[in-house]
């Protein structure tokens, strides 16, 4: 079952996140990030390895894609706030972030 994050528990989770970029959204329980990439072709391939883990984990960003620059949005909307789903995907984004690009 998804929760949302208590003040004990969101600490350690996002404190890393934060770290990396990921911000809190003024007004929402909820964290952002852009991600700029070199062109169009590595933010959409970006985008398509991310929408793959996102599908099988069943939750779903928020975002935009402007050419070079993806914005994301996570939070988890079955408990109007951030859970612990939004934390294991913002890694994951950050992760294949990280990766070579083909
Ligand atoms: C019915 C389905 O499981 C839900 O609507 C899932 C789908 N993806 C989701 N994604 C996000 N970000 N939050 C949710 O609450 C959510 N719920």
């Amino acid at each position: 079952m998804t929760e949302k994050l208590s003040d004990a528990t969101r600490g350690p989770l996002l404190e890393p996140l934060f770290a990396t970029g990921w911000e809190m959204v003024e007004g929402r329980d909820a964290i952002t990030k852009t991600f700029k990439f070199k062109n169009f072709a590595d933010a959409f391939g970006w985008m398509t390895r991310a929408a793959i883990w996102a599908e099988k984990w069943n939750h779903h960003p928020e975002w935009s894609n402007v050419y070079n620059r993806v914005t994301v949005v996570l939070t988890t909307h079955d408990v109007d706030g951030i859970s612990a789903q939004d934390a294991k995907l913002a890694r994951k984004m950050d992760g294949l972030f990280g990766e070579p690009q083909e």
